[in-house]
């Protein structure tokens, strides 16, 4: 009998003890993982994901939680921020991921105006994430004013990620890309955090704030916090994968660390292939049926 390659099982996972015969099931990511690897003072990664084969990567790498984020707007859309992006465009790209993935939790991001309008549209968005994206959790984005609408959704028996700090379905208020809780703001980030923990969010992402006001709260909150631009004290973090393997050119905010450059790849393949069928070198007779 061959024995099947296992993919590595670094969360909670043991051997299985399942001895000979099929290969143990993928274990799946549960919400009370990620508390553990707090409690553990482990930090642990999440990026975005919005189709089929980079969900199925980042879950073979390991990566426990996957966000399909409204930042398909401006990464998948083709939008210039994440205002315009509708529900019926993300909810196709959340099945896909979570079609794709073994292991990870897969989060979805509930888009502008698909929660602000009340808290009966904030749970009747999220449950159509669950039931028609197959989302294993959703995430939506403001503090204290959104506390009704988190325990809300929590109490219809959904998981929310909550999001404090720089919001960018916000940024028309908060007067563009700035950092938060400097100065007078921080209490005012504290406050927000534990307000969504209270409500019952499993987690909160804290977007571009100062260091010290992210490693307070992380401190503060029992519940893990994950980092995009929130310095290193955080129990996560997270990043748009477009950004952090190079496929978006141009400039990225500043805590963007880039990984690989994949647009350069993509640059030198397409133009070789391009070339290839200019120059008559493609297809070759091994491409070619008789
Ligand atoms: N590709 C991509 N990456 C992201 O991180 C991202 C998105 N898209 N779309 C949704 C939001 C928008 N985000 C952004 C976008 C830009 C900045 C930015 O330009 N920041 C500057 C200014 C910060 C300051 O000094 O105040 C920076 O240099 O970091 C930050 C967050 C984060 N999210
Ligand atoms: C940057 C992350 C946290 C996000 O909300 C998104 O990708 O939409
Ligand atoms: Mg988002």
């Amino acid at each position: 009998m061959t024995s099947a390659p296992e993919v590595a099982a670094p969360y909670g996972g043991g051997a299985g003890g399942s001895g000979a015969g099929a290969p143990a099931p993928a274990k799946k990511v549960r919400i009370h993982h990620l508390r553990e690897l707090k409690e553990r003072g482990e930090p642990w990664p999440m990026l975005t994901a919005y189709d089929m084969y980079t969900a199925e990567l980042f879950d073979e790498a390991g990566i426990p939680v996957l966000l399909v984020g409204d930042s398909a707007s401006n990464n998948v859309y083709g939008y210039d921020t994440s205002l315009p992006v509708t529900v019926d465009e993300l909810l196709p790209l959340v099945r896909g991921v979570t079609r794709s993935v073994k292991r990870a939790l897969v989060v979805a991001d509930l888009p502008f105006g698909s929660y602000q309008v009340s808290v009966e549209q904030a749970v009747a968005t999220a449950v159509r994430f669950m039931k028609e994206g197959r989302a294993h959790a959703v995430k939506l984005e403001g503090g204290r004013h959104f506390a009704p609408h988190i325990k809300a959704i929590v109490n219809a028996g959904i998981p929310v990620m909550a999001h404090i700090g720089f919001t960018p379905q916000s940024e028309h208020q908060l007067g563009g890309y700035r950092v938060q809780g400097r100065d007078d703001a921080f209490d005012a980030v504290v406050a927000d955090a534990l307000a969504v923990q209270e409500a019952g969010a499993f987690a909160v992402v804290l977007e571009m704030v100062t260091a010290e006001v992210a490693k307070q709260v992380t401190h503060e909150l029992s519940i893990p916090t994950v980092g995009i631009g929130a310095g290193p004290d955080t129990d996560a973090q997270v990043l748009v994968w477009q950004d952090m393997l190079g496929l978006r050119r141009g400039r990225s905010p500043r805590f963007v660390k880039r990984y690989a450059n994949l647009a350069d790849v993509v640059l030198g393949a397409v133009r070789d292939y391009a070339s290839d069928v200019r120059g008559h070198r493609f297809p070759g007779p091994e491409h070619t049926f008789h």
